[in-house]
């Protein structure tokens, strides 16, 4: 099977994307949106370069139990709790959804985003499957996107040349990839993130089309 050469990461910055102007864009009513994908696929990339063009998108801060990876601030990327931290959230009812991934817990705190959309924001939650099946239970009208690779050995290779998870947790990764992959047609819209411009560009006229 062939690899094939992924981009070099610095073409991958939104600056250096064709969609570099800030766009004004002043939400009214508030909004849920859900972007799902397996580990590597190209979420937390394409919400970089969306964000940069829609500084007014939203983004939630999620908990995990994961240990920060080198250059992840806490209360930026996550906020990094302990294993006892995250059980009392969950008890204590204030988490909009939580699941286990790949040997962690992930949860996204209810409060901040419930605010923001009562404020008339657009929240984003990057999560992956289990979480976002249950927003679907609770927030029958977010809107639901997936994101595929390419293929599978494309996305293999994304998480390889990120450098940032152990054998063990690639592995992990990649098996459920499977089973997340398996479970796209349940979602709104399906976004193949192979060239990252033209996924770039379905992912915002996914959000904006209505
Ligand atoms: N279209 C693309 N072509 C080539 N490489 C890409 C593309 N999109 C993202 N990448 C690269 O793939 C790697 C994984 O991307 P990213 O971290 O955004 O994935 P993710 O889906 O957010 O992963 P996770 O769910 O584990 O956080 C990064 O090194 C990124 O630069
Ligand atoms: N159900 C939830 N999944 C989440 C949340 N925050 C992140 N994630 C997903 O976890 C995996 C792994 O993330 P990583 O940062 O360790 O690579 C990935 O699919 C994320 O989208 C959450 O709050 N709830």
């Amino acid at each position: 099977m062939t690899v094939s050469t992924p981009a070099p990461l610095e073409t991958l910055s939104p600056e250096t994307l064709s969609l570099t102007t800030e766009t004004e864009f002043t939400p009214r009513r508030g909004r849920l949106i859900v972007f799902t994908g397996p580990s590597g696929v190209g979420k937390g990339t394409l919400l970089r370069a969306l964000r940069h063009r829609y500084p007014a998108l939203k983004l939630s801060v999620s908990a995990t139990t994961r240990s920060p990876r080198p250059g992840e601030v806490n209360g930026q990327d996550y906020f990094f709790v302990s294993r006892d931290e995250f059980r009392a959230m969950v008890e204590q009812g204030e988490l909009l959804e939580w699941a286990e991934f790949a040997g962690n817990l992930y949860g996204t705190p209810k409060t901040p985003v419930i605010k923001e959309i009562e404020a008339g924001q657009w929240v984003i939650l990057e999560i992956e499957l289990e979480g976002a099946r249950q927003v679907r239970e609770t927030f029958p009208h977010a809107l639901q996107l997936f994101v595929l690779p390419p293929s599978l050995e494309e996305l293999e290779s994304r998480i390889r040349l990120r450098g940032k998870d152990a054998d063990d947790a690639i592995a992990r990764r990649l098996q459920r990839a499977l089973v997340e992959i398996d479970a796209a047609s349940e979602f709104d819209e399906q976004i193949v993130n192979d060239d990252l411009e033209v996924a770039l560009q379905q992912l915002e006229n996914a959000i904006f089309k209505d």
